[in-house]
């Protein structure tokens, strides 16, 4: 246990700050949060919270998309279209940012509450035990400390030539402010934030072209999913342009034009760019500190989150260890669980689990097949597609499919994969199966709810403990 006479200074209220700010109070330190934004970070003001609320009402759509084949139509009896199904973007982004917000004050409300003080404005450390304050209203505060906690996330990367406006030009951080539902989006980037946007506004019944400079969308994620997810997008109509470089993006009044490195020019009426994120490290006193940084501007931390220099800890984006919130926030509780002398896991990056909230969603943790694909492990795979499933015939579900890897021998399950409605939630059992380093057997030994999707999960399981290879990878 702490004492208020150690001071933690923290810089930067996401989830790598908040959750770390959350530990060290109640471990009886003195915490202080210097932050510019508001408590949440881009997590939860312009990042996951938004866009996962945006989500929310994408999926409600694509749900009534389907509707037909479930015997509902929205339709008079005549076969005139009743109702027109339309979504109301203003109300929606509205609702998003309110949200946000909402949540923000939940945040803010339970560091108080824990005696956590906020300091809002600009911090940068002045060597390696004091952060220096520019006050959001103006002034300085300098702040002691005996351990500080750099935690200021990452921003959107932007190019010279694709310069956001705030209307039509967007980073990902702006679409919230668009209140009339968009005639044609170009989404550039095929990454995570890419995938999940153009998934989104296809679902609200947008017209969307992908730029994605790689062979297939999603090029960090499992291959088989991100096939799943292609040919999902592009069969709901999504144009997919791979291989294929955004040079520029330029605006005349409502056009916006997106030309390609090619010589290619596709128009839109709005351009939303996810190309990345750089690290907030500049300007910081960092390397005056004696806080190593990379050349790409990521803080270098070990599994408990400890800088190169003495007492200076970093978690979340600004490391690029695993840019997640769930990852910030645990390198948060890590690195001062560290510091206060309190019992500490290494951070252990195979038992992280996470999802790609597009339709259909994209749930991985563990070990991925690139890997046993690589040889870096030795692990025996199951594919089982949803198609089977008999819940999923049920509900109309079509696209998806579980993927379990277990260890040869032990039988030990160390990846998972599910590619279906709600695989967010899904992962879980495999998750506790990877965490607990649970045999296959042992995770198709347990009931699952007939009928369930999760019977999918015990099936493929079941799959790993035949002999019989060709009963591992199922068309
Ligand atoms: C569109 C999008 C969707 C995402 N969705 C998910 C998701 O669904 N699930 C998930 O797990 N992850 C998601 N992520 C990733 C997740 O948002 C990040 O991993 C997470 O925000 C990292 O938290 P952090 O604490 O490191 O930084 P942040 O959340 O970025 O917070 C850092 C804060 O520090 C402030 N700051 C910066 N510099 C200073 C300074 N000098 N002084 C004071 N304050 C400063 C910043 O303004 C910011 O408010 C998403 C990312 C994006 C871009
Ligand atoms: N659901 C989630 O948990 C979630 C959601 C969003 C982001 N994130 C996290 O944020 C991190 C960053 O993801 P991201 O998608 O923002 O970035 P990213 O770096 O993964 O992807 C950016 C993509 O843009 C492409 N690109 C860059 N310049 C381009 C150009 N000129 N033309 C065409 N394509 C171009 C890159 O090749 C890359 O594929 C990831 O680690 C991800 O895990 C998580």
């Amino acid at each position: 246990m702490a004492d208020r006479s150690d001071r933690v200074v923290i810089v930067g209220g996401g989830p790598g700050g908040y959750e770390a700010a959350h530990v060290a109070a109640n471990a009886g330190a003195d915490v202080t949060i210097v932050d510019t934004d508001g408590p949440g970070g881009s997590a939860v003001l312009t990042d996951c919270v938004p866009s996962k609320t945006l989500i929310a009402t994408s999926e409600l759509m694509s749900e009534l998309a389907g509707s037909a084949e479930l015997g509902v139509s929205f339709r008079d009896h005549e076969g005139d279209a009743a109702t027109a199904i339309r979504v109301d973007l203003g109300r929606v982004n509205a609702r998003v940012k309110q949200l946000a917000a909402d949540q923000s004050a939940d945040i803010e409300r339970r560091l108080e509450r824990d005696g956590v003080r906020i300091v809002r404005g600009r911090g940068r450390l002045d060597g390696p035990q004091r952060v220096v304050a520019d006050l959001a209203d103006g002034g300085t505060e300098t702040l002691d400390a005996d351990a500080v906690l750099v935690a200021t996330g990452a921003a959107p990367r932007v190019l010279d030539s694709a310069v956001p406006d705030g209307e039509r030009i967007l980073t990902w951080e702006q679409v919230y402010d668009i209140t009339d539902v968009p005639e044609k989006v170009v989404v550039v980037g095929s990454g995570v934030t890419g995938a999940e946007f153009a998934s989104a506004y296809l679902s609200l019944g947008i017209d969307v072209t992908l730029v994605s400079s790689r062979d297939r969308v999603l090029p960090g994620e499992d291959a088989d999913a991100a096939a799943v997810l292609e040919e999902v997008l592009t069969r709901r109509g999504m144009n997919v342009l791979s291989r294929s470089r955004m040079e520029s993006v330029t605006r005349d009044g409502d056009v916006v034009t997106v030309r390609l490195t090619d010589g290619t020019e596709v128009e839109c009426s709005h351009c939303v760019l996810a190309l990345g994120s750089v690290p907030n490290t500049a300007d910081l006193g960092l390397q005056e500190a004696g806080v190593l940084v990379d050349d790409g501007g990521f803080v270098r931390v070990d599994r408990v989150s400890r800088t190169t220099a003495r007492g200076v800890y970093a978690a979340g984006d600004c490391t690029g260890v695993l840019m997640l919130a769930s990852v910030a926030a645990m390198q948060g509780r890590i690195a001062m669980s560290h510091h206060l002398g309190d019992a500490v896991a290494p951070l252990d990056l195979k038992k992280v689990s996470s999802n790609v909230f597009t339709s259909p969603e994209i749930a991985t943790v563990g070990w991925s097949q690139k890997a046993v694909d690589a040889g870096e492990i030795v692990a025996e795979t199951v594919l089982l597609p949803l198609s089977g499933n008999p819940r999923a015939k049920m509900q109309g579900v079509r696209d998806g499919f579980v993927k379990l890897l277990c260890r040869p021998g032990t039988g030990i399950v160390v990846g998972g994969v599910v590619v279906g409605p709600r695989a967010s939630e899904l992962i879980h059992p495999v998750a506790v199966a990877v965490g607990e380093s649970l045999t296959a057997d042992q995770l198709a030994s347990v009931f699952t709810v007939y009928p369930s999707m999760s019977g999918s999960i015990a099936e493929a399981a079941r799959r790993l403990h035949r002999s019989d290879p060709a009963a591992r990878r199922l068309p």
